[in-house]
């Protein structure tokens, strides 16, 4: 018999990862840790139905690369969330997973160490024990779903979910929507069609039976009964932003056409400013105004911040890495994001009060 080269061509090997559960076993969820997803959850939820008037502030690192710094970040948002809690919901973007252009370091599951060495089950370990450390300080967190077998390992200290623009229009992932247990904000593409992201609402709405892995690690028929908390981030594209009031008008028309909930969330980085962190404060600001001005489908934004603002190269020396600093894209700094929320809870204790009555 002939034996053929035919399979796997270009795998060059495979590893096993140790299952969700034993990870699970190896770094549980505490008490304090589950009550903070369960209740971040739960103001998300109440924020999309319309049972509470505030604001969803996802802020954070563009990217997780070193969790000391992450962790410094994550006790500064916890003590700010205590002032701005009345208008604000602030939830800490902890994104381990970057989707690239083209290539590049793609977050710190797949490369922990940034040096190409691919340690995925380490960074997998090490991204299960930041979010628990966030979530143990009382803080939701928020990340990107890129990788449809991630959630397993991580998905019960994840409060806010975002599917991004580069795959807002794959089945897979709005597959994998429907089954994910928190709120789903789906980016419009990256040439600012948001046509695919209100379709991914509507299909991650539904039941879906698909290939999956379990808890045990077993890849599995999952099956799923949809989630009803998808909503759209406007994060603009094409070189063009899309935050102001026309582009939410448009924004707002379009989901009426589809019959469903006027739900929008602006992310104040990426197109929307250029990848020019400088400019994240006006569009926060814009933002705040039209609710100002008696916007009600504007229920979140998102904000890409961290210690020190701008970004870094990643040298191959990390030990010059600039503490606090991204390495993915730029962030606005800590005073900045401090100003950012500060001067929106300014505007929003006056007009919250009003906010429901729609
Ligand atoms: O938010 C992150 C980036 O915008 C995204 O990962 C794409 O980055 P890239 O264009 O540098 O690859
Ligand atoms: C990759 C991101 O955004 P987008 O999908 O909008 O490019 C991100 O928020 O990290």
């Amino acid at each position: 018999m002939t034996t053929f080269h035919i399979e796997n061509v270009n795998v060059t090997s495979f590893e096993t990862m140790p299952t969700p559960e034993s990870l699970h076993a190896q770094l549980p969820l505490t008490d304090a840790a589950g009550n903070a997803v369960m209740q971040g959850r739960e103001a998300l939820r109440n924020i999309l139905d319309r049972k509470d008037p505030r604001l969803f502030v996802v802020v954070g690192p563009c990217s997780i690369h070193d969790p000391v710094a992450g962790l410094d970040y994550a006790r500064r948002l916890k003590k700010l969330q205590e002032e701005v809690k009345d208008t604000m919901l602030l939830v800490m973007r902890v994104y381990f997973e970057k989707p690239r252009t083209t290539t590049g370091w793609k977050g710190y599951i797949n490369d922990p160490d940034m040096d190409d060495s691919f340690h995925i089950e380490r960074g997998m370990a090490n991204a299960r024990k930041f979010l628990l450390d966030v979530c143990e300080l009382g803080l939701p967190t928020a990340t990107e779903a890129l990788d449809p077998i991630s959630p397993q390992y991580l998905g019960d200290l994840i409060a806010w979910t975002a599917i991004g623009a580069r795959t807002t229009e794959s089945q897979t992932h709005r597959e994998m929507s429907s089954g994910l247990s928190t709120p789903v904000g789906f980016k419009n593409g990256t040439d600012g069609d948001i046509g695919i992201a209100i379709n991914a609402i509507l299909s991650a709405s539904h039941p879906h039976s698909f290939l999956g892995i379990s808890g045990q690690g077993k890849v599995s028929i999952v099956r799923t009964s949809g989630n009803r908390y998808g909503h759209v981030v406007l994060r603009g594209g094409d070189g063009r932003p899309n935050y102001d009031t026309v582009s939410v008008a448009m924004a707002e028309q379009a989901l009426q056409k589809a019959k469903l909930p006027a739900s929008i969330v602006v992310d104040c980085s990426h197109a929307n400013s250029f990848k020019n962190p400088d400019l994240q404060p006006l569009v926060m600001a814009d933002v705040v105004n039209q609710i100002r001005s008696g916007n009600k489908s504007l229920v979140g934004v998102m904000i890409e911040s961290n210690i020190v603002g701008g970004k870094q190269s990643i040298p191959e020396d990390l030990s010059k890495l600039v503490y606090g600093c991204s390495v993915t894209d730029g962030c606005v700094g800590w005073d900045t994001t401090e100003k950012m929320l500060r001067d929106a809870d300014a505007v929003l204790r006056d007009v919250l009060p009003g906010r429901l009555a729609r």
